[in-house]
Formats: C-alpha cells, sequence, structure tokens
C-alpha cells in the first residue's frame, strides 16, 4: 500500500541518514569592493556586495561514531590540517562538545586565490554541514561566528544570501539582485588576499555610501550592469599584467571587473546564451565558468530539503 506522503517523506529523511551527505559550496563575486580604511586590528573596513553564484565545490560527508576527522581532496595542494574544511570541522567539533567525527571528500571546481571564495565557502558548508550531521543545534549566527574565526569571507557563505556587507564582510543585509548571468575568467595566477591589503599602494581612502543609498542602487539593474568599481583593481593588475590582459580581453563585450583581490575577473549578461557566445571566443588555454547570481546559497537550498527551511 502506497505511504502517506508525510510518511513516504518520512522514510526518505531515514534513509538518507544512510548515505554520505552532499552540500554544494558555492562561489561568490563581489560586484563592487570600497576600501574605506585600515582599523587598528590590520583588517580593512569594507563596503561590498557580495553576490552569490549557482557554481562551485561540493562536500560530501560520512558520519563517523569516534572524533577522527579525515579529509580527501583530490587536486588540492594544501595539507589536510590546513585546509579550512578541515580546520572548520575542527572548531565546531571543539565549539559543540561533539565526540562525533567525520570522512569529508572535497571535490574541487573553484580556483584557489580567485577572489570567489573557495576556501571560506567550502569551510561555510563544512560548518553548516556538520552541524546537521552531528546534530550541534548551533544557530546561523552562532555558526557565523565561529567562521569569522577562520576568514573574513565565510560569514556571508554561512547566512547563505546574496548581501551588502560593511566592516570586514561580518555585517551583512540580504539583498536581491536581478537575475543574471556571469562569465568569470580565471587567470593562472593565485593572489595572496594578505599580500593585497598590505601593499604599500593600495588605495584605502574611499568615501562610505550609505547602506541605504546602496541598497537602492543594487535593485537599479542598470547602475549594476555598469563598472561598479573595485579598489583592489588598480594595484593587482599593476602586479599581474596577465589579470589586467584577462580583463581588457573581457571588456571588449561588456563591463569587466576583478572579484575580491583577485585573480579572477567577470562580466554579467542577460542570458546565459549570451555569456556562452562570448566564452566560446576566449584565446585558446584561457580557463574560467559561466553561472547565474542567485539570491539564495544553494548550500542553504540543499540544507532546506533535508531539515526545513529555518533550521541548519
Ligand atoms: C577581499 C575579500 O575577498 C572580499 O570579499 C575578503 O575580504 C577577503 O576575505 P578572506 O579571503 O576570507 O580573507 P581572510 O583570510 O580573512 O584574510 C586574509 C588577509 O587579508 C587581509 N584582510 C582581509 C579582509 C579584510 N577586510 N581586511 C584585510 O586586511 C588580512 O591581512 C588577512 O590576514
Ligand atoms: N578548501 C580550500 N580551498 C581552497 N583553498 C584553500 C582551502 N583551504 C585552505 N586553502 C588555502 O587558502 C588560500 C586561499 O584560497 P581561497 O580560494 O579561499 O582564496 P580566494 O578565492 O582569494 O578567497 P577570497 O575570495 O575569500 O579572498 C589558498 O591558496 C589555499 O592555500
Amino acid at each position: 500500500m502506497p505511504l502517506h506522503p508525510d510518511q513516504n517523506s518520512h522514510q526518505n529523511r531515514h534513509q538518507n541518514r544512510h548515505q554520505p551527505l552532499r552540500l554544494p559550496a558555492p562561489a561568490k563575486l563581489n560586484l563592487f569592493l570600497r576600501i574605506l580604511g585600515r582599523r587598528a586590528d590590520g583588517y580593512h573596513e569594507l563596503q561590498t556586495l557580495f553576490q552569490l553564484l549557482d557554481y562551485g565545490d561540493t562536500l560530501e560527508f560520512e558520519l563517523r561514531d569516534h572524533e577522527a576527522l579525515s579529509l580527501e581532496a583530490p587536486g588540492l595542494d594544501v595539507p589536510e590540517r590546513d585546509n579550512l574544511v578541515y580546520r572548520a570541522a575542527q572548531l565546531l567539533q571543539r565549539a559543540a562538545d561533539t565526540a562525533k567525527g567525520a570522512h569529508i571528500r572535497l571535490h574541487k571546481k573553484l580556483p584557489a586565490g580567485g577572489g570567489i571564495g573557495g576556501g571560506s565557502s567550502d569551510a561555510a558548508t563544512a560548518l553548516l554541514g556538520l552541524n546537521h550531521l552531528w546534530g550541534c543545534g548551533l544557530s546561523i549566527e552562532q555558526l557565523a561566528q565561529l567562521g569569522r574565526e577562520l576568514g573574513a569571507d565565510v560569514p556571508v557563505f554561512i547566512a547563505g544570501h546574496t548581501a551588502l556587507a560593511e566592516g570586514a564582510g561580518e555585517r551583512l543585509i540580504p539583498v536581491k539582485t536581478p537575475p543574471r548571468h556571469f562569465l568569470v575568467l580565471a587567470p593562472d595566477c593565485h593572489v595572496s588576499t594578505a599580500a593585497v591589503f598590505g601593499h604599500p599602494r593600495l588605495t584605502r581612502d574611499s568615501g562610505a555610501i550609505t547602506l541605504a543609498h546602496l541598497r537602492d542602487r543594487v535593485l537599479d539593474g542598470e547602475w549594476l550592469h555598469s563598472h561598479a568599481g573595485n579598489d583592489c583593481e588598480p594595484l593587482v593588475e599593476q602586479l599581474y599584467p596577465e589579470i589586467k590582459k584577462a580583463r581588457q580581453w573581457l571588456q571588449q563585450f561588456a563591463p569587466a571587473q576583478l572579484t575580491g583581490t583577485g585573480a579572477c575577473v567577470f562580466a554579467a549578461f542577460a542570458s546565459e546564451s549570451e555569456a556562452r557566445t562570448v566564452f566560446q571566443q576566449r584565446p585558446q588555454g584561457w580557463r574560467g565558468f559561466i553561472a547565474a547570481g542567485v539570491n539564495t546559497s544553494p548550500a542553504h537550498a540543499a540544507l532546506a530539503k533535508l531539515t526545513g527551511p529555518h533550521r541548519a
């Protein structure tokens, strides 16, 4: 006899507990990035618009009933214990005082040091996924606080919404951006965020814009479609001519700019086919991807299917 729909979904959830939990770790773009100044703790005050994408890495979690943690991350040249996924898992184990462990597989698609938040998003998905798997019950706010210890970009991925940000990325205001497709080019170089922020020639004196003003502009597709600006771009392009070359190539087709501290550059298009047509014309050997902008993180969408929309 067929099960009642509720019983059916309950049974599915039960079965899923025995399969590895698989969650996405989406990339972000900084649609604009203004540096307002340097704080006493060395971090910089920023104003930025984090646009989440429907493209990224994937993490798979297998529950272990003892404290051991292990990580497989094929193709990523980072020692296990330095990987932000491993560090996130350790941090949560301690904060939640759990005796449970996990084996985690990280499938990397996002280039490291690309300014698209790959490592930060992996860390956020690890915190969200393990909080669920271990039944820790930490709130989104508690997880974001933990995430801040791992990197300035982690909280936006924990919050899980395209957002305006202030401070070092921790004061977030969720916003909705118009649906667009992004062509992201990943020049073959690795930019150190710390080196860019520590550079004497970095411009750090942009005036603050009120958030209300920014929020109005975010909803204005015309403004978003124009060059919104990134204060890191002039310096990064001086240091890495290959990044300038990639942005100038893209600029022939649409306004193009740097994301974060680079190395990736991007441009927005109204449709996926327009983005693809440009992507197909790129010089041989240039890497990149096409992704849709999303207002809700795919990691949260996947978790909501397992737990309901309001629980982590
Ligand atoms: C530039 C952005 O990508 C914009 O989204 C982020 O603010 C960088 O975030 P992230 O990669 O998570 O950066 P973190 O790992 O926290 O910081 C790396 C280093 O960059 C510098 N840093 C970072 C963020 C910030 N607001 N001010 C800084 O001065 C600090 O020297 C820090 O040691
Ligand atoms: N899971 C991970 N994925 C990628 N890099 C990682 C990871 N864990 C640790 N790292 C280290 O972090 C460094 C920065 O990687 P990441 O991809 O987060 O940079 P990014 O794209 O510049 O980030 P952001 O946009 O947040 O500044 C890498 O060079 C690598 O040494």
